[in-house]
C-alpha cells in the first residue's frame, strides 16, 4: 500500500510540476506570443476556449475579445485571432500559412487527412484538383437536371405540408441530398473518398442551409426588401417562366445582394468579426441589401457608405478557400427565385423571432433552431 502510496505521490508531483511549469511559460515574456493581448485563461490553456465553444456561442466571445483587446488577440496558448483584413492576404493567400496542427482533431480518419485539413500546401494542390473539376461550369451543367428536380421536391413540400412548416428542417434535408447527388466520381483511395464525403456532407450541407434559412428569416422580418426581390424574381421569371433555369441568375444584381447577408503557432482570420467592424461595413449587423448596390453603383444613397468589399471573405480566401462556392451559389439562386416565385411566408403564430438568433450556435459548423413558418401558394 505504501508502494502504490508512493508511486501515486510521484506521479502527481511529476505533473503538477509539469503543468505548473508548462502555464508558468505560457504567461512568461519568453513565450513567443507574449506580446500579442488576451485573457490569462486564453493564454494559459486551451481548455478555456474549448469551454466557451461548448457553449456554442465562441462566434460571440472572440468578436467581444477583439473588441476589448484589439485587432490581434491571444486565443489560445499558441493561437492568435486577427480582425484587420490587411492578414488576409499573408494568412490565406498563394504564399500564406498553411493549415495548422488544430486541424488534426477535426480529422475523421487519421492520419488519412481529408482535403480540408492537409497541412502541406503541395499535398493540398493535388488533392484539390478533382474537387476544382466536379464544380466547374461543365460539372454544373450536368447536375443542373438533378438540382432543379431537388429544388422543385423543396417548394412542393413546403406547399404541401399542412399548418407550420419548419423551413429549417426541409432546407437541411434539400442541402444534405444535393450534396449527395454531387458526389462526383473521384480517382482517390477508398479511406481519402470516405474523408472527402464527410467534408463534403459537412463543408457543404450546413452552410448552404444556414445562409438559405437565413434569407428567408430576413425576408420575412422584413417585407420591403422582400417586395423588391419579389418585383426582380417576377421581371425576369414572371408566372409561368421556369424559375429552376440559371440563365437570368447574372442579371439579377437585388437576389445577389440578399444572399450576400451580414455576418463564422496558429493564426486565424475571425470572419464574424472582420463582417461586423463598422471600419469594413456601414451599420454592419443591419440585413440591408442595398449596400450592395449602393456600392457597386446601381443605387445612390445620400448617407455616406462604408464598404471594404476585400473585407467580404464568406467562403475564405486563397488556395484552400471555398472550392464549393459555385455549387452553393447555384443552390441559394435556384432556390430563392423558386421560392419567392411559388411561395408567400410569414412567421407561424406565436412564435418570437428573436428565438432564431438565439438558438444560433457555432461549433465549428452552425447549429439551428426550427424556423416555423406559414407557407401560401401565391395566386
Ligand atoms: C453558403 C455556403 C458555403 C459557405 C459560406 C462556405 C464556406 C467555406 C469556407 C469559409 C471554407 C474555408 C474553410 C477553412 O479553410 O477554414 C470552405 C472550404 C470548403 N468548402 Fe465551403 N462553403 C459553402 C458551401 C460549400 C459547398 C456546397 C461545398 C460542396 C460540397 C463546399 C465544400 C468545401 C470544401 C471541400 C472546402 C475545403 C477546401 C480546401 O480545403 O481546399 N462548401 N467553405
Amino acid at each position: 500500500m505504501d508502494a502504490f502510496k508512493a508511486i501515486t505521490m510521484t506521479f502527481a508531483t511529476y505533473y503538477a510540476a509539469l503543468c505548473s511549469s508548462v502555464t508558468l511559460y505560457r504567461l512568461s515574456p519568453f513565450h513567443p506570443l507574449a506580446r500579442y493581448p488576451g485573457p490569462i485563461m486564453c493564454k494559459a490553456s486551451t481548455i478555456w476556449v474549448a469551454y466557451v465553444a461548448s457553449k456554442g456561442k465562441q462566434h460571440l466571445y472572440i468578436q467581444d475579445l477583439h473588441r476589448r483587446y484589439g485587432d490581434a488577440v491571444r486565443i489560445g496558448p499558441n493561437e492568435i485571432s486577427f480582425r484587420n483584413t490587411d492578414v488576409i492576404n499573408p494568412l490565406m493567400g498563394s504564399r500564406g500559412l498553411p493549415k495548422g496542427p488544430n486541424w488534426d482533431g477535426r480529422l475523421f480518419q487519421n492520419p488519412m487527412h481529408a482535403m480540408i485539413s492537409i497541412q502541406d500546401p503541395q499535398e493540398h494542390f493535388i488533392r484539390r484538383k478533382p474537387w476544382s473539376r466536379a464544380f466547374n461550369t461543365g460539372s454544373l451543367k450536368e447536375l443542373q437536371p438533378l438540382l432543379a428536380a431537388r429544388v422543385e421536391q423543396l417548394v412542393e413540400a413546403a406547399i404541401t405540408q399542412k399548418g407550420v412548416v419548419d423551413l429549417s428542417k426541409w432546407i437541411n434535408f434539400f442541402t444534405y441530398v444535393t450534396n449527395e447527388d454531387n458526389r462526383a466520381e473521384r480517382p482517390l483511395s477508398p479511406l481519402k473518398v470516405l474523408e472527402d464525403g464527410l467534408t463534403a456532407i459537412i463543408a457543404g450541407t450546413d452552410t448552404t442551409s444556414s445562409t438559405l434559412c437565413n434569407v428567408f428569416f430576413f425576408l420575412i422580418t422584413y417585407p420591403k426588401v422582400h417586395e423588391q426581390l419579389q418585383a426582380e424574381v417576377d421581371c425576369y421569371y414572371p408566372p409561368g417562366e421556369d424559375a429552376l433555369d440559371p440563365q437570368h441568375h447574372p442579371k439579377m444584381v437585388y437576389l445577389e445582394a440578399v444572399i450576400f447577408l451580414p455576418e463564422g503557432n496558429q493564426a486565424r482570420l475571425h470572419f464574424y468579426s472582420v463582417h461586423r467592424d463598422p471600419r469594413n461595413f456601414s451599420n454592419p449587423d443591419s440585413f440591408w441589401p442595398e449596400r450592395w448596390l449602393i456600392a457597386g453603383g446601381n443605387m445612390t444613397s445620400s448617407e455616406e457608405l462604408v464598404h471594404n468589399p476585400n473585407a467580404f471573405v464568406p467562403f475564405s480566401h486563397g488556395p484552400s478557400n471555398c472550392v464549393g462556392k459555385p455549387l452553393a451559389m447555384r443552390e441559394m439562386r435556384t432556390v430563392i427565385c423558386q421560392m419567392v416565385q411559388k411561395v408567400n411566408m410569414r412567421f407561424a403564430p406565436g412564435w418570437n423571432p428573436q428565438d432564431w438568433e438565439r438558438d444560433m450556435e457555432d461549433r465549428f459548423n452552425v447549429k439551428k433552431g426550427p424556423l416555423p413558418v406559414i407557407v401560401e401558394k401565391r395566386d
